[in-house]
């Protein structure tokens, strides 16, 4: 008997400590201590620095690529920190907020020896703590004995790598009858994955055949086009369009996934709306963060619908990907069907970006 939290709880532990600004311990060969850039503050820098040793700033190979530093591992970089570095330097490399204003601040020294794969756990550990994927990296000579003395999580690396790499289960937890505008026969299911991760929603409308394919809807979250009506995107005309022909075909599945700002966060959305405003267009405003231009995972979506009882649907979407990853995951596209509403003078450039750039067909 074990009341040990095990190593999908323990990521979940890691991912809230350093979204408080809280170290973690890596355990490999060597071991790290792990902090994350966004939220370091003054006090934990200078501890970090009193231990000695060569603390690195890892950084992706796209925030790497606007530094223009050198990329030695592939997708990612490790920055030397400069002796007189403070909190605030370390915030300027993270975050691109000040790059215009502040476009040269390197040249930067990077690590080309040793292995980059606690450097690697610790990005991704940062961005499934939805903040900025840049985290200082100290190797420890003994990472166990560092994590009990200062009471840290302490995560083994091999462990983490095939546990981060696995899309969670998601659980039911409950159901009930939601009557909506646009049908009275609403049903809402909350899926709750079991990595302690953002639950998801599921919004089933008539009770549809599981043995015929489903009108369904995969929908990411978006705050600001969802609730707040903005006009900067799609996502509020084709929430509704989506819910209103179920609605008139009195069945469909819309899928309620909460990858907000494609899977980066809505602070990072608005760090990237805020770029967008000094005339980056979406995608590069999501490299320039350090991220991809999309990072959700759509296996969520088809493990829900698995779940519910349904093998194939006609899709609502104008995203191939979509569609792509919905049949690599068991869930047969039988038709895919457009969803071109809510253009406006606003987003036609963030539409045509989506088009040209993401593939996204017109
Ligand atoms: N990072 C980022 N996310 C954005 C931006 N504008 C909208 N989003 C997010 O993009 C996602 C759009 O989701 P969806 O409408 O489901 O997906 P889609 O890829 O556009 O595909 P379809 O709408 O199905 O054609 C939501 O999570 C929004 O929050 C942006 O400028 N940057
Ligand atoms: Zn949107």
């Amino acid at each position: 008997m074990t009341f040990a939290p095990d190593i999908t709880e323990q990521l979940a532990r890691a991912r809230a400590d350093l979204r408080m600004g809280v170290p973690v311990v890596l355990k490999g060969h060597p071991s790290a201590l792990v902090m994350a850039a966004e939220t370091l503050t003054a006090a934990r820098f200078a501890d970090l620095l009193a231990l000695g040793g060569a603390p690195v700033l890892a950084v992706t190979a796209r925030r790497a690529q606007t530094l223009k530093a050198h990329v030695y591992d592939k997708d990612l970089a490790r920055l030397l920190i400069p002796e007189d570095a403070t909190p605030a330097w370390v915030q300027s490399i993270a975050d691109p907020a000040d790059d215009l204003r502040v476009p040269l601040k390197g040249p930067f020294t990077c690590q080309r020896d040793g292995k980059a794969d606690l450097h690697r756990a610790a990005i991704q550990l940062a961005k499934d703590a939805r903040l900025l994927p840049a985290v200082l990296v100290l190797e420890l000579a003994d990472g166990s004995a560092f994590a009990a003395q200062h009471c840290l999580t302490e995560i083994d690396l091999p462990t983490a790598m095939t546990a981060l790499l696995h899309a969670s289960e998601l659980h039911p937890v409950v159901s009930a009858r939601l009557p909506m505008e646009f049908s009275e026969a609403g049903r809402l299911h909350i899926f709750r994955p079991e990595d302690g991760g953002e639950e998801h929603y599921a919004i089933e409308i008539g009770r549809p055949d599981r043995a015929k394919p489903v009108l369904a809807r995969l929908h990411s979250a978006c705050f600001t086009g969802d609730v707040l009506g903005s006009l900067k995107c799609d996502c509020g005309p084709q929430l509704r369009s989506a819910l209103a022909q179920m609605g008139e075909a009195g069945q469909g599945v819309l899928l309620y996934l909460n990858q907000e700002g494609r899977g980066i966060g809505l602070a990072n959305k608005m760090r990237a709306y805020s770029l967008q405003d000094q005339g980056f267009d979406t995608v590069e405003a999501n490299h320039r963060l350090g991220f991809e231009d999309d990072e959700r995972d759509f296996r969520i979506g088809s493990d829900i619908l698995k779940s519910m009882g349904f093998s194939s649907v006609r899709l609502l979407t104008n995203n191939p990907r979509k569609v792509a990853m919905m049949e690599t995951s068991g869930i047969r596209v039988e038709e895919r069907v457009p969803l071109k509403v809510g253009e406006n003078a606003h987003n036609r450039g963030y539409l045509a970006t989506k088009a040209a750039k993401s593939g996204h067909l017109l």
